[in-house]
């Protein structure tokens, strides 16, 4: 998954992003990079005042005059510094802000595929911590990483000004850190990396145990959870500590290193001093420039982790933006003026995209009339719900094509062919707004009179009595629904959208056989016109059909009415008699339609 780049190839990828706040970006440089300059002239006003008013007969006045210099230029420092913050902060939350908002519209667009292949956790770890520490970098860090390169070219230049000796001894020190900083580099990376995915595989894991947690608990798994759990801060404990090690290890190579070249320099200014070959305010100078130049060496370490961290956290983003969506629009989309709803599957093979191998529908040829409402049947497993997520190009097929009107679903408009094309699943999901909010999704006419024939047909009148009525908020921050309560909204979701072809999954199989009686009534009127293809799990839902398509291993086996099918298919009879329980009149007419057909065999 991770590809390799280098840093500067990795970080000119935020250029479009930064481009709009470069101009404070560069002010907020700037400053820091001014604050540091005065922090190196203090050094020089203390060699005037120290070679000046302490040299025998040297005027005291000066001592006041540098004083107050100085003083002036400890209070620059600080405004320099706080103008760079001041210059920084907003533009880098702006900058925070539309890569995530960019990144959440990218997810949206991103194929079911993409979806199946990613934890939910890696791609919040990336909406969140991932952007909220390249905010930091770019307000703090980076600029740091800039001014302390540029404070410690400029110090060394001062430094090799005011005795060459003294400077070379502090370069000798350079050489090592340079060295060990390339080692750094290579092995923070690796780690940093390491540490954000885990970090990502963590939020997987905290995100399934509190969607699943009533599953955790009936089943009493709550301590495994929680050892699976530990196990895994554990081992991003261990990262984050062999980060910590590095950082310490290089941390103390770049202090230690300047300290020992700052002693050797001290005896060597000493002698040279005593020689007459340097100042003692050139002296005094030298090593006060050099605490300045060594404070950000000692930093470094710091920055360039923070640094190296960013880059993982830009590539990490990337990764997901670089995902290209599969299923789009065509450069011109073909608009029907009417659209009949005749559905037909051609010649259709589907394989996910992790299976490409193993197709799960092959060769699939169907056609749902305009209007008829189509059952689909077949043991769990065969690919139903698969086949009904193609419709609305939830995924695309492999080989073949799907047609409405005779007109391939890829030459529609997705957004066109997603309001066509209405769904329900059997796993609900509802948002957390009100219930108005969710059967209203995907509906063009909103009126009150929409909503409540909507959760009419889908018998959800229960939405009434909530305590606000059709304005109670639910989903995962409201009010929990029955797993019933919550398909008749998800039913009525897919009414509300009146689309010209219906795909349902299922979509009354958590109801009570009164309930779903009812809302069979209801929808069987409403589905007169409705191409309508719905898969059945149960022969009362089989029942509503005109016609039944039978599904076995990914292949349409048959196609024909209920009761041809019962009097003449086996596969279809194993598969009905294994369906849920059911009200007795259709048991009785599947019992007299297997005698009938095993008297027929008989007498051939
Ligand atoms: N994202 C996926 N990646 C790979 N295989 C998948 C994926 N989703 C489903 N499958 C496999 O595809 C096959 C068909 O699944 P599908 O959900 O379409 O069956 P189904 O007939 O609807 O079953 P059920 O009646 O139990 O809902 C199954 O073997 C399933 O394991």
């Amino acid at each position: 998954m991770a590809k390799q780049t280098s840093f500067f190839r990795s970080v000119s990828r935020l250029y479009p992003h930064v481009r709009p706040i470069l101009p404070r970006l560069v002010l907020g440089l700037l400053s820091a990079l001014l604050a540091s300059l005065v922090a190196l002239t203090i050094p020089q006003v203390l060699r005037v005042l120290i070679n000046e008013s302490l040299k025998p007969g040297g005027a005291r006045s000066a001592v006041w005059t540098a004083a107050v210099v100085i003083l002036l230029l400890g209070i620059a420092e600080a405004v320099l510094v706080a103008l760079r913050r001041q210059f920084v902060i907003n533009p880098a939350t702006t900058v925070e802000t539309r890569m995530r908002v960019s990144l959440y519209g990218h997810l949206q667009e991103l194929t079911v595929s993409f979806h199946d292949r990613w934890g939910s956790g890696q791609l919040l770890s990336r909406a969140m911590t991932d952007l909220n520490f390249l905010r930091r970098w770019m307000a703090f860090g980076a600029i740091m990483l800039v001014v302390t390169t540029l404070t410690v070219v400029i110090g060394i230049v001062v430094m090799f000004s005011m005795s060459w000796q003294l400077a070379l001894i502090f370069m000798a020190a350079a050489v090592p850190i340079m060295a060990y900083s390339f080692r750094f580099r290579t092995r923070f990376s690796k780690v940093a990396r390491r540490s954000q995915d885990q970090a990502g595989d963590l939020a997987t894991t905290v995100e399934e145990s509190v969607h699943g947690i009533r599953v955790l608990k009936a089943f009493g798994r709550s301590r495994e959870a929680l050892e699976n759990f530990n196990e895994q801060a554990e081992e991003l404990r261990q990262i984050e500590i062999a980060k910590a090690k590095h950082q310490a290890a290089f941390t103390m190579v770049v202090t230690l290193l300047p300290e020992l070249a700052l002693g050797a320099g001290l005896v060597v200014g000493v002698m040279l001093c005593a020689g007459g070959q340097l100042s003692i305010g050139a002296l005094v100078a030298f090593f006060a420039t050099a605490a300045v130049v060594a404070t950000p060496v000692e930093f470094s370490g710091m920055l360039l982790a923070m640094a190296l961290t960013a880059k993982t956290a830009i590539d990490r983003h990337f990764e997901v933006m670089d995902s290209v969506n599969t299923i789009t629009s065509p450069r011109a989309p073909r608009h029907p003026a009417e659209l009949k709803g005749a559905l037909s599957f051609n010649n259709a093979t589907f394989a996910f995209e992790d299976a490409p191998d193993k197709p799960i529908l092959q060769d699939i040829n169907l056609g749902v009339r305009p209007g008829e409402t189509m059952a689909l049947v077949g043991i769990t497993g065969s690919g139903k719900s698969a086949l009904i997520q193609l419709v609305p190009r939830l995924y695309d097929v492999a080989a073949g094509s799907i047609t409405i009107d005779g007109v391939d679903l890829r030459e529609f408009d997705v957004e066109d062919l997603r309001r066509v094309v209405g769904v329900a699943f059997e796993d609900t999901t509802l948002f957390s707004s009100s219930v108005r909010d969710n059967v209203l999704l995907g509906a063009t006419d909103r009126s009150e009179e929409a909503l409540e024939e909507a959760l009419d047909v889908a018998q959800a009148h229960f939405a009434y009595s909530l305590p606000d009525g059709v304005d109670t908020l639910i989903g995962e921050e409201g009010l929990s629904l029955s797993g019933g309560q919550r398909q008749r909204i998800a039913l009525a979701r897919a009414i509300a959208a009146r689309p010209r072809i219906l795909v349902l999954d299922d979509p009354l199989s958590a109801l009570d056989v009164h309930t779903e009686e009812l809302v069979e009534t209801r929808l069987r009127a409403v589905l007169k016109d409705t191409t309508t293809l719905i898969v059945a799990h149960r022969p009362s839902t089989v029942a509503m059909a005109d016609r039944v398509a039978l599904l076995e291993e990914g292949r349409i086996a048959a196609v024909g009415t209920h009761t041809d099918l019962l009097a003449h298919n086996p596969h279809y009879r194993y598969v009905i008699a294994s369906l849920d329980q059911e009200p007795r009149d259709l048991d009785t007419e599947l019992s007299e339609l297997e005698d009938a057909a095993d008297a027929e065999e008989m007498t051939r």
